[in-house]
């Protein structure tokens, strides 16, 4: 019996073999666009991860040379730890052998043996994995980019196919921990598994255990819309999974092995924390977050590509209308010398304060982050650029504070019931007198009137009601101070805001160049495991709204100026659409060329919408060689992206 079932399970998760799925109007029309055969091709890198991670250095800060150098090191040191957990791993499944466990016996037996031979790239690699071997592998695994000097390339290894026999638990029925797809690209992107992520695991996992890591994907309701099923808490062996899952459907679902840092029990009731760190990943990528914080920043290569296609140069006035979180601004400003002026635009506050935190992280001083709708960038009436010329925008000690403020409440907020104390004392120390204080000194008149407000709700005045506190000034309830913190944050945030300068947006032709990184169906995106939810009328809404922001971005540039339009979807109608729309709508508008050029050409041709009752148009005959599209399918093995650079004349 036992061994029917291993063999059922080797045949059915010996590997990642994801099948990416499509709303069937898209996928024909994208397999139109591209041909089937590319399209099905495409499909296919989308599933995957580029196996080269790219790092744009913050040539202000340090050199291409030393971040080859530190980052080599530094994946040289997660080698290393990946080797000491496969020992940690194979002493703890020895020691449950040892307690008597037959299944672990046999597990020790294959993990000791067959843990260093994992295929890679479809062939077995050696059985050796001394530290001298994969010293002298790393050589040449950070390598300075061909064509981009301030790049470096980091190559990591996939596919690897992984050898699940290694978490069998009883009766050779599989140990594992399903994740949500979110949680699952990231692992492919390097992470481990987060708490959040769980959706479901097998009946008993025991702290220290290798699980296999598979993900929970959508499936369609039968009626046009999709859903998972499986909600977070479930039990693999109940009921409630079975009728979810079967084993046919999840194969080639299965994104690696790691070990539970977790009991069952506590992977559920915890709200963060590690709970799987990943042993073998289908696609193994080191992981660079807070890895040279300030002297690198990791960014797909068609990005870098799109801010050196831009060429900003030192002391111009730049605009970057859909910033956040800033990958393209800090480039800007990083090839300007940090001279000039460069405007970062987006209409999420908070995503505003992610740029103000990255261009703060660079040590990057000429960027200022604004919140605004790039609809409305320019300016109709003729009003002063700045409403408040006494009140500079990005103030950095009013931005720090208000980060430092915000970050106390996300520790209330998410806080765990073990850390009651934080709750309170953050909440009644530093919390309020940091409002109190922002309020009071950073903003005018008007917003006096609410610091006053606010330091009257402290506990122990009389204005505050008496539910919310215990007689000590304690609040009452972890619900009521979440609710005071999240009531500050809110109220925190507006007050912190600078008096926003150009209010009513900017005068036209004032900007030397423009970017427009527009939002996007993101289609090019890797890697990718779902792509049903985006249908035919959805892709058709981006286009026009990205229609509306170029219409804004063509009015803001100077005569002789530059206007750049990326995105990183596969959609022509969003792309070659777009520049069409450019092109015949704005005489005084042509394409340039781009430099540096490393993707490939665009696409001739058009859609015929609306059932082939209007036909949009994408490229005319010679002007292909004038935007670039990256490819996954192509040798760069990058993320779906375009670029169009254009020029705009007097007019
Ligand atoms: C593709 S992302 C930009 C990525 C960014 N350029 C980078 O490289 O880091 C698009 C951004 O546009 C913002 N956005 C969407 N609509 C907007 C609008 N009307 N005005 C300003 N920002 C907008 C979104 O909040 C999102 O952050």
């Amino acid at each position: 019996m036992g061994e029917d079932r291993e063999m059922e399970f080797v045949d059915c998760y010996a590997s990642y073999r994801p099948r990416l799925i499509w709303d069937p109007r898209v996928s024909d029309y994208l397999s139109q666009a591209y041909g089937q055969q590319h399209f099905a091709q495409i499909s296919e890198a989308l599933t995957r991860p580029s196996v080269y991670s790219c790092v744009r250095v913050n040539t202000l800060q340090t050199t291409t040379k030393e971040v080859i150098k530190q980052l080599t090191r530094y994946v040289l040191q997660q080698q290393n730890d990946n080797q000491s957990r496969m020992l940690k791993q194979t002493e703890f499944q020895e020691k449950s052998s040892e307690a008597g466990d037959p299944h672990c016996a046999e597990k020790a037996d294959v993990t000791g043996t067959k843990l260093s031979r994992i295929q890679v790239g479809g062939t077995i690699s050696a059985e050796s994995t001394s530290e001298e071997d994969e010293g002298s592998e790393s050589c040449g695994i950070c390598f300075q980019h061909d064509v981009l000097d301030n790049v470096v390339m980091v190559k990591g290894k996939g596919p690897c196919s992984i050898d699940y026999t290694t978490v069998r638990g009883e009766g050779g029925v599989l140990k594992e921990v399903v994740v949500s797809r979110k949680c699952a690209e990231a692992v492919l992107r390097g992470a481990h598994v987060f708490v959040p992520g769980v959706l479901a695991c097998s009946g008993c996992i025991e702290k220290d255990e290798l699980v296999a890591v598979s993900v929970a994907m959508e499936r369609s309701d039968g009626e046009g819309g999709w859903f998972v099923g499986v909600t977070r808490g479930t039990t693999l062996s109940s009921e409630h999974a079975k009728s979810q899952f079967n084993d046919e459907d999840r194969s080639g679902w299965f994104i690696g092995i790691g070990r539970a840092m977790m009991t069952r029990a506590t992977l559920f009731r915890e709200a963060k924390g590690v709970a799987v760190e990943m042993v073998h990943r289908a696609y193994n990528l080191p992981p660079f977050s807070g890895v040279l914080s300030g002297d690198i920043f990791l960014q797909n290569l068609p990005s870098v590509v799109a801010t050196h296609v831009l060429d900003p140069q030192p002391g111009e006035r730049i605009l970057d209308m859909c910033a956040a979180p800033g990958g393209k601004t800090t480039g800007i400003a990083t090839l300007m010398g940090d001279k000039g002026e460069v405007i970062a635009l987006d209409r999420s506050h908070s995503k505003v304060l992610d740029i103000v935190r990255l261009a703060q992280e660079m040590k990057l001083t000429c960027i200022q982050a604004i919140k605004m709708d790039a609809l409305k960038s320019v300016r109709v009436e003729s009003t002063p650029d700045r409403i408040s010329q006494d009140k500079p925008l990005g103030e950095v000690s009013n931005t720090a504070r208000l980060t430092e403020a915000v970050a106390i409440d996300d520790i209330i907020t998410n806080s765990t019931s073990e850390e009651p104390n934080i709750i309170e004392e953050c909440s009644k120390k530093h919390l309020r007198e940091e409002s109190a204080q922002i309020l009071a000194e950073n903003v005018g008149g008007s917003k006096r009137d609410e610091a006053s407000t606010i330091s009257s709700t402290r506990p122990n005045s009389e204005a505050t009601p008496a539910k919310k506190f215990k007689d000590d000034g304690a609040y009452a309830s972890r619900k009521a101070a979440r609710k005071e913190a999240r009531k500050l944050k809110t109220e925190l945030k507006k007050a912190a805001e600078p008096e926003t300068p150009y209010r009513n947006g900017f005068a036209p032709q004032s900007f030397d160049r423009v970017l427009l990184d527009a939002p996007c169906s993101a289609l090019g995106l890797r890697p990718r495991l779902f792509a049903g939810q985006e249908t035919l009328d959805g892709l058709r809404q981006h286009a026009n709204y990205q229609r509306r922001l170029i219409d804004q971005a063509v009015q803001l540039v100077r005569p002789n100026g530059t206007l750049v339009y990326s995105t990183c979807t596969l959609n022509p109608g969003e792309n070659e659409g777009v520049v069409r729309y450019v092109l015949d709508t704005y005489p005084f508008v042509s394409l340039s060329p781009q430099h540096p050029q490393i993707g490939g050409p665009g696409l001739v041709g058009g859609e015929d919408v609306f059932d082939g009752a209007t036909h949009r148009p994408w490229l005319r005959k010679g002007e292909e060689q004038l935007v670039q599209r990256f490819d996954p399918v192509g040798p760069r093995d990058t993320i779906g992206f375009f670029v169009a650079k254009f020029s705009v004349a007097a007019h």
